[in-house]
């Protein structure tokens, strides 16, 4: 297959990212999709394209043969009325008749044949190519950075997946062929005219040609209004999907009226801007409504006068417009696949820069497979930014030894997802390392290391498919038995036999059909079918009610068994149980130490501990029951 290679032309590499191994300041480095880039000039993006021909050079040349076959029958029809009309219809010469026919006939079916033939070689082999393109963006894409997903949006990233490529439709596809072909109609006319009267012909293109120009000028007024007008789609339709997908959001807030006042205000943009074409494309057929009247006119009146003056026959006449007719067609394409051209060749330069950007196991510094890990994670005076300048990790050293749980806890922004980003190889360290097994992280190649890690996230990510399909999203090769097994440790087999669907039952879109404490017990299922070696826990703010909490926390214990765990923690239980808690502030580890020994120190762990502790307190604990909770707490 032909196509783009990973990294070619344009790629950064490795030395030409901030950061020490490239991926720390990746965020500034990954390329911002949304940008407008300079019109591609064809040098540049001429490697792209030879990739994309060169396997395909013979099937071009057969097709531009048969292009050309096509294009030379075509020309019979119009030019038969010479003969049909001055031989057999003025001098009754009728043995020329069967010729007329026959050469008519035989050349439509060539005609007929070749375009048959050029759809199925062309076409198809481009919108082959253009799927097999898809595969091979998107698969680069998911290998991408999360710095580059941070920076763009999932919208730009679908449309540089699936609008992009399809311009190669037309570079591969009939495209370049039509073009050629178009090019050569024209010649072949324009010589085949003025062999039959250079005034008129003279006359008639200067006249043509100001109509291609009228048309090329309206095209540049509409092409603008249909992209915006595929923008303002895109908006409507996606705060569409949203309120709908939000319905207990908007309802729950009222906001069904400022929702349609949202979507009222869309149609009416949408509907401005089809308004604003369709006075350009009236005024597009008006004039040619107009031009192809004068051009009748003109050439009705020359042709007159060239018979009167004996210098064209009447089947002259009609051959010539006949041709002429047959002319216009493609040299209004040749206008139109210029465009379109052009278009396909800024998708590919777009396609070009995604392809560019470098995958997270390209870095040549990431060459170290790390095979099986026994779990040791050690911060060692790690400093990390998103942004140049604005640091969001200062000087963060500890140690997580196998097996045990550390808890981080600490105000809202003070870096705890960042120091757990780090942990995942989402991001990389600035100065300092993060060592797994004594590796430094920023040396392994992700694939290895990130086998060995399961999460579980408070947004519990579900797809639109079944239970059985959710839970074997992390291991979908699983056994039936080691799936039964994860899935009754979950306990997600209380509730999903319950449905009449059992684990076929379709969780519906983002797993609406799910309670949060189910959807979580599901996602802690899928974490033990990992069978991960770090586990990572983001656990929900919002506290569930006791029982989904005991259900939870059972599948939960199961899971931090003998595994190294982070927990971005909330839940009280949690915090109590943890090996070591680490309080972060404003980027820095303030404190330390069990649950015990911080709680003494009256510090802001005590603080953190007490607020939310009276919290959960008032929210569910009948009055005296939170004593007891902290009584356990320091047995
Ligand atoms: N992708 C990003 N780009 C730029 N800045 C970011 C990014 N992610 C987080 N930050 C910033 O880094 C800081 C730390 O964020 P982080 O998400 O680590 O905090 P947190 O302690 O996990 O917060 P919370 O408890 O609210 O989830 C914040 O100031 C945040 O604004």
């Amino acid at each position: 297959m032909g196509g783009f290679s990973r990294g070619m032309g344009g790629g950064m590499g490795a030395a030409d990212r901030p950061g020490r191994h490239g991926g720390g300041a990746s965020r500034a480095a990954s390329a911002d999709l949304t940008k407008k880039r300079p019109k591609p000039k064809f040098r540049d993006i001429w490697p792209e394209i030879r990739a994309l021909i060169l396997p395909r050079r013979w099937l071009l040349a057969a097709s531009f043969c048969l292009m050309i076959v096509n294009r030379a029958c075509s020309l019979v029809l119009p030019m038969s009325f010479k003969p049909l009309v001055d031989t057999v219809f003025i001098k009754h010469q009728m043995q020329v008749l069967p010729i007329v026919v026959g050469a008519v006939m035989l050349a439509t079916l060539v005609q007929g044949l070749t375009s048959y033939t050029l759809t199925q070689l062309l076409s198809k082999s481009g919108q082959k190519l253009i799927a097999e393109l898809r595969v091979q963006v998107q698969k680069h894409v998911g290998h991408l950075p999360v710095a580059f997903y941070d920076e763009n949006r999932t919208g730009t990233l679908v449309a540089r997946i699936m609008s992009d490529v399809e311009g190669v439709r037309n570079i591969i596809g009939t495209g370049v062929v039509d073009f050629v072909g178009g090019v050569l109609t024209a010649i072949f006319a324009f010589v085949y005219l003025m062999k039959q009267s250079i005034p008129m012909t003279l006359v008639t293109f200067t006249i043509m040609i100001a109509f291609a120009g009228v048309i090329q000028k309206a095209f540049k007024v509409i092409r603008p209004i249909f992209r915006e007008r595929a923008k303002i789609n895109a908006e409507v339709t996606g705060r569409l999907t949203e309120s709908l997908g939000g319905v207990r959001v908007v309802k729950g807030y009222h906001a069904e009226s400022s929702e349609a006042n949202v979507f009222a205000g869309g149609v009416e943009r949408l509907l401005a801007n089809v308004v604003s074409s369709l006075t350009a494309q009236s005024i597009m057929t008006l004039s040619s409504t107009v031009i192809l009247g004068v051009v009748g006119g003109v050439v009705m009146y020359m042709g007159a006068r060239l018979n009167y003056a004996g210098k064209m026959t009447p089947g002259g006449y009609f051959s010539y417009v006949m041709i002429l007719a047959f002319m216009t067609a493609p040299i209004v394409q040749l206008v139109n696949i210029g465009t379109q051209l052009t278009e396909a060749m800024a998708g590919l330069d777009r396609t070009r820069e995604i392809m560019g950007e470098m995958e997270e196991d390209a870095d040549p510094a990431r060459s170290f497979e790390i095979g099986p890990i026994e779990g040791n994670v050690r911060f060692v005076d790690v400093g990390f930014s998103y942004v140049p300048d604005k640091p969001v990790l200062h000087n963060i050293n500890f140690e997580a030894k196998p097996g045990t749980v550390t808890a981080l806890v600490g105000s809202s922004g003070s870096g705890k997802s960042t120091v757990i980003s780090l942990v995942c190889g989402f991001h990389t360290a600035q100065s300092g390392a993060v060592l797994v097994d004594g590796h430094d992280l920023a040396n392994v190649k992700l694939s290895s290391f990130r086998s060995q890690l399961g999460v579980v996230l408070q947004e519990t990510f579900l797809f639109d498919g079944t239970i059985r399909e959710n839970v074997l999203f992390s291991r979908p090769d699983a056994s039936d038995e080691d799936f039964q097994r994860a899935c009754s440790i979950a306990r997600v087999d209380e509730f999903a036999t319950r449905f009449p669907e059992g684990y076929e039952t379709i969780v519906g879109e983002r797993g609406v059909k799910l309670s949060g404490g189910q959807r979580q017990r599901l996602s802690i299922a899928r974490a033990i079918l990992a069978d991960p070696r770090i586990l990572i826990l983001d656990e929900a703010t919002s506290s569930l009610d006791s029982e989904s909490e005991a259900m939870i926390q059972h599948g939960l214990s199961f899971l931090m068994q003998g595994r190294t765990t982070f927990v971005i923690a909330h839940r009280l239980s949690t915090i109590r149980r943890a090996d070591q808690i680490l309080v972060v502030e404003q980027g820095r580890i303030v404190e330390r130490g069990t649950h015990d020994e911080l709680y003494v120190l009256h510090g802001r762990y005590r603080e953190l501990y007490d607020r939310q502790h009276g919290l959960e307190e008032n929210l569910f604990l009948a009055p005296g029951e939170g004593d007891v909770v902290v009584e356990e707490s320091k047995a």
